[in-house]
């Protein structure tokens, strides 16, 4: 069966997205990486050295653009015209490159999307030809709005960045996937494996992640686990769960032709 997960017309094996901040250093990113299996990887421009600083190792030695696919990320801006900025350099480091992470932040303290500079930012950089995946909070009605714009892919918080506290609101989730037709991704506030198979049995078309492997005591071991977690969520939802029933036992095996006891 041809499940292919696509983002801005490029096709990938995995779903799993991970983030490159929090590492000891660039080798245990590496080691982390290729364990998740993720093709995608976000790099906050703002914080690491992708050839801004040429005195300094750069990331690009450890993980090959030839290898993976760069997802610039605007971590650490509080407006539009930083975000725009930000992501017009990483083009320019990064020789043309269109796919990117618009992330506008409303404050330091819950990190949570300033939906009003996001949108604004998103529509300038879809105009410039940017393939836009979009971090969002789980608002439908802002989902719609930046699909209308052209966003390449829609990233509503599961809960606050770095907070691993997991998927706060399935049910809005529910409600962006589905009325979403471009990739719809939970970033954000995944904890542990659980968290990411049960975005997947939501309808998720994939999950961006950073935290939770980065911070983990084991970092290869846990993005380990979220690419099995990431795998093993997709197929539940293709496979379809039974219905919920009430608090009633069903047995598992048939009830008629029963062996009479002696
Ligand atoms: C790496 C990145 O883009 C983060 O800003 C992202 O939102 C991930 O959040 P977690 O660290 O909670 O997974």
């Amino acid at each position: 069966m041809s499940d292919q997960f696509q983002i801005a017309g490029k096709a990938y094996q995995s779903r799993l997205i991970v983030g490159t901040g929090k590492y000891k250093d660039f080798q245990e990113t590496r080691a982390a990486v290729d364990a998740s299996g993720a093709e995608i990887i976000t790099v906050a421009i703002r914080r690491v050295n992708i050839g801004q600083d040429a005195s300094q190792p750069s990331l690009l030695e450890y993980l090959p653009p030839s290898q993976f696919t760069y997802l610039p990320n605007t971590a650490g801006c509080y407006n539009a015209t930083d975000a725009v900025r930000t992501l017009r350099l990483a083009r320019e480091l990064l020789d043309g490159h269109k796919l990117v992470k618009l992330e506008v932040l409303g404050d330091a303290n819950t990190l949570y999307p300033n939906v009003r500079e996001t949108l604004i930012a998103a529509e300038t950089l879809v105009k410039e030809g940017f393939d836009v995946m979009v971090y969002t909070s789980d608002d439908p009605i802002v989902a719609k709005e930046l699909e209308d714009i052209g966003c390449c892919a829609i990233m509503p918080l599961a809960s606050l960045i770095g907070s691993g506290m997991g998927i706060l609101n399935p049910w809005n989730l529910r409600l962006i996937i589905e009325s979403a037709k471009v990739p719809v991704l939970v970033d954000a506030g995944v904890g542990t494996a659980s968290d990411a198979a049960i975005a997947m049995e939501l309808g998720c078309d994939g999950i961006l992640m950073n935290t939770a492997i980065a911070g983990a005591k084991d970092p290869v071991l846990m993005a380990r686990a979220m690419k099995l977690a990431v795998m093993a969520g997709r197929d539940a939802f293709l496979a379809g769960r039974i219905p919920r029933k009430l608090y009633t036992a069903d047995p598992s095996s048939p009830v008629s032709g029963l062996i009479a006891a002696k």
